[in-house]
């Protein structure tokens, strides 16, 4: 067993930006700086459900790895199947204990997310579309979660409909990307069901959407520190174009999708802290 592979599992990567964007709901929502205390426990909540959710799904995923991610830890062999599940157990319950602390509401809703971050990777993501739904609402609630952990909503329903649009069209195009593996394994994504024609159309018409929705914090008064979404509309939607001209575009436009999304929090970030101005 490799230790290493023990963190990689996780895709820290993914999981930070994840509670990075629940501080952030906190702090849009909260319309000023919570008790530290508080956004610790949120980003460690949405932190653990995340990597557990990474963790399980990679354990799920063993047999379609093998063929579209054999150099991930489990399929490359450095760390055992069966390993790997009692890991993201114990991911699971770290954070759920972790959200005791924070109100019922915000324990609870955790519970619920992990519930479905399970679930996902068990019984959904074969399902055309609904995976996808379901991982975006997962990543689309998670602002929602750190405004939950504060006790208000304010701004952060604006971050969940940007989050929520954005991960739909990337996990479309993911999908797209990953289509020979998915047949050979007999999933059922959009792009197998509909070809990648419509997948791409589906998938760019997200993107243009969440270009649109991008806008809807200006209403209330966004700060000037916004002005890096201009950076990131114009990513969307070149992206977005690029995949409804070309599906085969799709792997470099989900990965510019996720460029564009981290741009995104900390445009929002910058625009919640000089609100007004
Ligand atoms: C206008 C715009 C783009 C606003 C962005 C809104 C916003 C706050 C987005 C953040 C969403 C979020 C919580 C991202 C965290 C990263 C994450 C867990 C994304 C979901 O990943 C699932 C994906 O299938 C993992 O695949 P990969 O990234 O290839 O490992
Ligand atoms: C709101 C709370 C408390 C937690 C949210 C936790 C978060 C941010 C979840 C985001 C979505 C997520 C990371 C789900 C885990 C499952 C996952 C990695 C989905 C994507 O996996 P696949 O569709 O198999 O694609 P790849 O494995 O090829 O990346
Ligand atoms: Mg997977």
């Amino acid at each position: 067993m490799e230790s290493k592979a023990f963190i990689e599992i996780m895709r820290p990567h993914n999981c930070i930006l994840a509670g990075i964007v629940g501080i952030l709901g906190a702090l849009v929502a909260y319309e000023g700086i919570p008790r530290i205390n508080k956004l610790a426990l949120i980003f460690l909540v949405v932190y653990f459900g995340c990597s557990a959710g990474n963790t399980i799904n990679d354990y799920f995923d063993y047999e379609i790895d093998r063929i579209n991610r054999p150099k991930r830890p489990i399929p490359r062999g450095a760390i055992p199947r069966n390993v790997a599940l009692y890991y993201a157990l114990i991911q699971y319950l770290i954070g759920i204990i972790l959200a005791y602390f924070l109100r019922v509401e915000a324990f609870l809703f955790a519970l619920g997310a992990y519930a479905l971050t399970f679930l996902y990777a068990w019984k959904l993501k074969p399902l055309p579309f609904v995976g996808n739904l379901a991982v975006a609402t997962l990543t689309g609630v998670t602002p929602i979660y750190g405004a939950v952990g504060v006790g208000r909503i304010g701004l952060a329903g604006y971050l969940a409909i940007c989050a929520f649009l954005v991960n739909v069209a990337r996990e479309i195009m993911k999908d797209i990307e990953d289509v020979e593996g998915d047949r050979k394994m007999g999933a059922k994504t959009l792009p197998i069901i509909l070809g990648e024609k419509k997948a791409g159309i589906i998938a760019s018409a997200f993107g243009f959407a969440t270009v649109i929705a991008s806008f809807l914090p200006v209403k209330v008064g966004i700060g000037l520190g916004y002005a890096p979404m201009v950076i990131v509309d114009a990513m969307i939607l070149k992206a977005s174009i690029d995949v409804l001209r070309d599906p085969r575009k799709a792997s470099k436009a989900q990965k510019s999708l996720k460029m564009a999304t981290f741009i995104a929090v900390i445009s929002f970030l910058l625009g919640a802290l000089t609100k007004g101005v």
